[in-house]
Parts: structure tokens; sequence; C-alpha cells
């Protein structure tokens, strides 16, 4: 069975869509420049609306540690999914919050690919999803998605899930195509970018659970 997690989420109306359609977690964007990046008091509010067992997930960009702890406690974070961040600093963070992480790893080619082997002993988990164009203001969360017969016959170092580009209508082809255990989701949920919207999410949400 593959579980979905829907991400960027700022507001209760679609924190309480994803929560209704068994998301098996949520996330939080903590980085100023995405259109939906939460303050450490939105995100207390959205933390404490979400029951035990659903897993919520702070996203970062290469950031300071303060940033982290102060997400992490009042995000009530269970897990970091950090971007552009190297290996000896998904250690530390790790390490200083306790927390599970996953790496995201920027797709485009095939090489790219190799930077997941860097991971092993670093991380709890691979996030793949689609490298934005050099000088994007964001390294995801921009509705793009990479070649998924790039990860046929990869040998996963580590657990893994996808994203980039995903939505109602091709999750399930994703699912099928690369075995995916774990989606992952934020732009194709959105009637605008940051602007997410209930009936696309319980959409994604059906989608995953039929594939
Ligand atoms: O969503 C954002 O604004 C964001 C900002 C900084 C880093 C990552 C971000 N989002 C992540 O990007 C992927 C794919 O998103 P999409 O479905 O293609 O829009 C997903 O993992 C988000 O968590």
């Amino acid at each position: 069975m593959t579980t979905a997690k829907i991400c960027g989420l700022s507001t209760d109306e679609a924190l309480d869509a994803a929560i209704a359609g068994r998301a098996s977690h949520v996330g939080f964007v903590f980085f100023a420049a995405s259109p939906r990046n939460v303050t450490f008091d939105r995100a207390g509010a959205l933390a404490a609306r979400v029951p035990d067992g659903i897993g919520r997930v702070g996203v970062f960009v290469d950031p300071a540690d303060d940033l982290v702890l102060q997400a992490a406690r009042d995000g009530r974070l269970d897990v970091l999914q950090l971007h552009k961040t190297a290996p000896a600093r998904v250690v530390h963070l790790r390490r200083l919050t306790g927390l599970e992480t996953w790496a995201a790893v920027a797709v485009k080619t095939r090489a790219d690919l190799d930077a997941a082997r860097m991971f092993v002993g670093a991380t709890d988990r691979l996030l793949y999803d689609a490298k934005t164009p050099e000088g994007a203001a964001l390294p995801g969360g921009m509705g793009l998605r990479f070649d998924w017969t790039l990860l046929d016959g990869f040998s996963h170092p580590l657990p893994w899930a996808l994203s980039g580009g995903l939505d109602a209508a091709n999750v399930a082809e994703a699912i099928r195509r690369t075995g995916a255990s774990l989606v992952d989701v934020s732009s194709g949920v959105e009637s605008a970018p940051g602007a997410k919207d209930a009936g696309r999410i319980a959409s994604f949400l059906r989608a995953v659970a039929d594939a």
C-alpha cells in the first residue's frame, strides 16, 4: 500500500482535508521564499490539530540550527525534510533534534541519482524530487516532475519517497511506474501557488488509495 504526504499546508481547512483523506504525513514549510511558508505560531496551531499516527514534517532548505530547533518545538515535528542540505549537516540536525530525517535528492538526469548514495548513514529516507531550474526561487514545490524511468533498475540505497509534479491525474501512473511506497505532493493540490484546495487534496488521496 502506498501512503501520501500532503505538503505546504497553512490553513485549518486544507489540513483537515489531508487528515480526513488519511494522509500518512502532513508538511509545513519553513522557508521564507516559499508562498507556503508558515510562522512558528501558525505551525503550532496546525500541529495541535494533527491526530496521533499522522507524521508532522517540517520542510527546510539548508536551515540554520535555531530555525530547526524552534520549528521542531513549536510545530511538534516528527520529521525534518531537508533540501539542498549536505550529508554532514543532515547528520548534525538529526543528532541535534533526535528527529527522523528525509534528504531531498534533486533529479533531472540519471547522474543526479548518484547523490543518493552520499546520504547512506546520514539520513533515514531519501526524497526524489524534480530539480528546479538554476536560479529558481525554490528548490521544490514548483509542480515540476522528472522522468520516472530514471528510477528503472536503480538500486535504492535507503527507504525513499517520490515527489515532484504529482497530482490526482498522474499519481496512480507514478506509483505503478516507480513502485513508490510513499508519495509527496504540494502544487498538484493547489488552485494557485500556496492556496491549497480541499477538493484536490481529497481527489489526490483517493487516487493514491485506489492505486
Ligand atoms: O513547497 C515549497 O514551497 C517548497 C519550498 C522549499 C523546498 C521544498 C518545497 N516543497 C517540496 O517540493 C516537493 C515537490 O513539490 P510539488 O508537488 O512539485 O509542488 C515536495 O516534496 C514539497 O515538499
